[in-house]
């Protein structure tokens, strides 16, 4: 059995979670997969040969793991339904964890079969826009937070190989603000340089001046440029993962310096080999031992075959958090969300009442 998954039914910290940083494409339920093939007439390998095809259990390379969505992507995306019951499942998988508010993050034009060049996963032309996806995640999640009392919001990505579609996805984020859509993010193959694609840029230059909160990957398997790129150039608020900017000493004093949040994701960061196997020398442990403004998070759940139960036992287990440091982690989440200040403030109050924190000023 894989480290992460061991006693993995036992809740680490059994106390209301945030999580900022989860692949809603990459946390589809696998059963979901196979119902939706079989209702749509698509041929699929068997149940647990599917499995296999769609998890890495191994440390592999970032470019082999993003190659597992070709697995399955066909089945969900351009299907209606599909796309709103993989959102509503989304949030009743999360509210199980014990997670009270997430950031759940997607790119409109993978689900999307029209207004999207090129189609993506070999789909014929279909009627289902980027814009169409958008209103059918908001309406799963919506529908979600009333079932299950768990609030989810969506960050929307950019892909890296696609810098065409990176407007559009700033639009989308501006036209959606009110219906449950919080933030822009730059996903995809980190070796790309945003420089080389001012499409990007353009589009993080209109986030800013739209007052669209953003994230970017950077410095996963990319060097400490690509997170200096991310913050100077197209302004992000947030790091996604972003280990490597500790090999450059002077851009993570920087960072720490200006409280920038990290969205960490131990378990993803072993199987996509963007850290070494050994998470006792994992860059977290600097991130913890500096008390550096950082997240828990399981990043792409489905393909690691994980839960966030799996992060918090590996944080545990192999990097000596306690329970006051779960604690500072996720109010950390919390405070660096992309809520409304007015929402912040509520969720940080649940967070401190469950933590019994609620006259406590050291936070
Ligand atoms: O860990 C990741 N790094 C970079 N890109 C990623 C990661 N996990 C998922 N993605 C990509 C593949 C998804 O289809 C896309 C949008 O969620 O983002």
């Amino acid at each position: 059995m894989a480290e992460h998954c061991e006693n993995n039914g036992k809740p680490v910290f059994d106390k209301p979670k945030v999580e900022l940083h989860v692949h809603l494409d990459g946390a589809i339920r696998i059963e979901t997969i196979l119902d939706v093939a079989k209702r749509r007439g698509i041929t699929l390998p068997v149940c647990d040969e599917m499995r296999n095809l769609c998890t890495v259990a191994e440390p592999s390379s970032l470019t082999e793991f993003l190659g597992k969505f070709n697995h399955y992507m066909h089945v969900i995306a351009g299907d209606r339904k599909a796309i709103k019951r993989i959102a509503y499942e989304f949030v009743e998988t999360k509210a199980k964890e014990g997670v009270i508010y997430v950031e759940a993050r997607y790119s409109p034009h993978f689900l999307a079969n029209s207004g999207v060049d090129p189609i993506p996963w070999n789909q014929e032309q279909g009627d289902i826009t980027p814009d169409e996806v958008v209103h059918l995640v908001n309406q799963g999640f919506s529908e979600g937070e009333k079932a299950f009392k768990t609030k989810a919001r969506s960050i929307l990505c950019c892909m890296r190989h696609e810098p065409r579609w990176s407007m559009d996805v700033v639009e989308l984020c501006k036209k959606y603000r009110k219906d449950g859509v919080v933030a822009i993010d730059l996903a995809g193959d980190e070796s790309m340089k945003c420089e080389s694609y001012p499409g990007h840029k353009k589009a993080f230059e209109e986030a800013v001046k739209s007052y669209v909160h953003r994230t970017v990957h950077a410095g996963e398997v990319g060097a400490p440029s690509v997170v200096k790129e991310a913050v100077d150039v197209l302004k992000a608020e947030r790091i996604g993962h972003g280990y490597n900017t500790l090999k450059d000493e002077a851009l993570y004093r920087k960072l720490l310096q200006d409280n920038m949040h990290f969205e960490m994701c131990p378990v993803s960061s072993k199987l996509t080999g963007a850290c070494g196997p050994d998470f006792t020398k994992h860059p977290l442990i600097r991130f913890k031992q500096d008390k550096a403004n950082y997240s828990l998070n399981t990043d792409d759940p489905l393909i690691f075959n994980s839960t966030l139960n799996s992060d918090y036992q590996v944080a545990q287990k192999y990097m000596d958090f306690t329970e006051e440091e779960f604690k500072r982690v996720n109010i950390n989440a919390a405070k660096s969300s992309f809520l409304p200040a007015k929402e912040k403030e509520e969720l940080l109050y649940q967070l401190y009442e469950a933590y019994g924190m609620l006259n406590d000023t050291s936070f």
